[in-house]
């Protein structure tokens, strides 16, 4: 038996310079306002936690072998989910994540390669509760845009990491890789035109129901 989370999790996805992070504080004060009484979580991956600030710091940097980098990612995500969102969904908050698992999915995955099989098997390792299901989020926000744009918005505002330096043709795999998982699971995603300008988008978000 596995004790019941009280809280909702919601997760911001997509490729970088979707505009994620535009909208991530705004949304997590329209949810207090919504619902004052809940706790509201902001956290983030690769990070959330020291550890986990540590390995994004490697992640973003350092060149490794690509099963390397899915492990740390998901190492990274163990400590996260133990320390921070496990808890905080137990005492009824509601957590907001720029990014979580999908995001190993599109990028290690659909970007790099690494196959479907590894990745369950790391998901179930990582995110497996003891009742046999899968700590999964709630709700989850894919901004969808073509890479092309989301380079040309990312190089305006600042010096690339290691993954915002990969080419085009990665960026596409890493979309589809998103989209395909965001079809697989309708009840899950809601798909955010990320080409809109940012007051579009914000309105939509605004005009959505969540029911907790
Ligand atoms: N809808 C939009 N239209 C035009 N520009 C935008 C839009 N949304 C965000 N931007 C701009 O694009 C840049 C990237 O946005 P942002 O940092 O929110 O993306 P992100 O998805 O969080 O990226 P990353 O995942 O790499 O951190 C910023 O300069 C932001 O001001
Ligand atoms: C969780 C996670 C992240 N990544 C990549 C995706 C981004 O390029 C960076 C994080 O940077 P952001 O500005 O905070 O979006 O990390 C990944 O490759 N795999 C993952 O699981």
């Amino acid at each position: 038996m596995t004790d019941q989370f009280l809280g909702y999790f919601i997760t911001f996805e997509g490729i970088d310079g979707a505009g994620k992070s535009t909208h991530i504080e705004s949304f997590a004060k329209l949810m207090k306002e919504r619902y004052p009484e809940r706790n509201i979580v902001v956290t983030r991956e690769p990070g959330g936690t020291q550890l986990g600030e540590q390995l994004r710091a490697l992640l973003l940097d350092a060149p490794m072998n690509l099963e390397t980098e899915a492990l740390l990612m998901f190492a990274a995500r163990r400590e996260h989910i133990a320390q921070v969102i496990e808890p905080a969904l137990m005492a009824g908050s509601i957590v907001i994540s720029d990014r979580f698992t999908d995001a190993s999915f599109a990028y290690q995955g659909g970007g790099r390669g690494l196959s479907l099989e590894k990745l369950n098997s790391l998901e179930k390792w990582v995110q497996g509760r003891s009742d046999g299901t899968l700590l999964q989020p709630n709700l989850t926000f894919l901004f969808d845009l073509p890479g092309s744009i989301a380079e040309a918005r990312r190089s305006k505002v600042r010096v690339p990491d290691k993954f915002e330096q990969m080419d085009l043709d990665f960026f596409e795999k890493v979309r589809q890789e998103y989209l395909r998982r965001a079809k697989a699971d309708p009840q899950r995603f809601h798909l955010v035109d990320a080409t809109q300008n940012p007051e579009a988008i914000w309105n939509e978000l605004k005009s959505l129901e969540i029911k907790l």
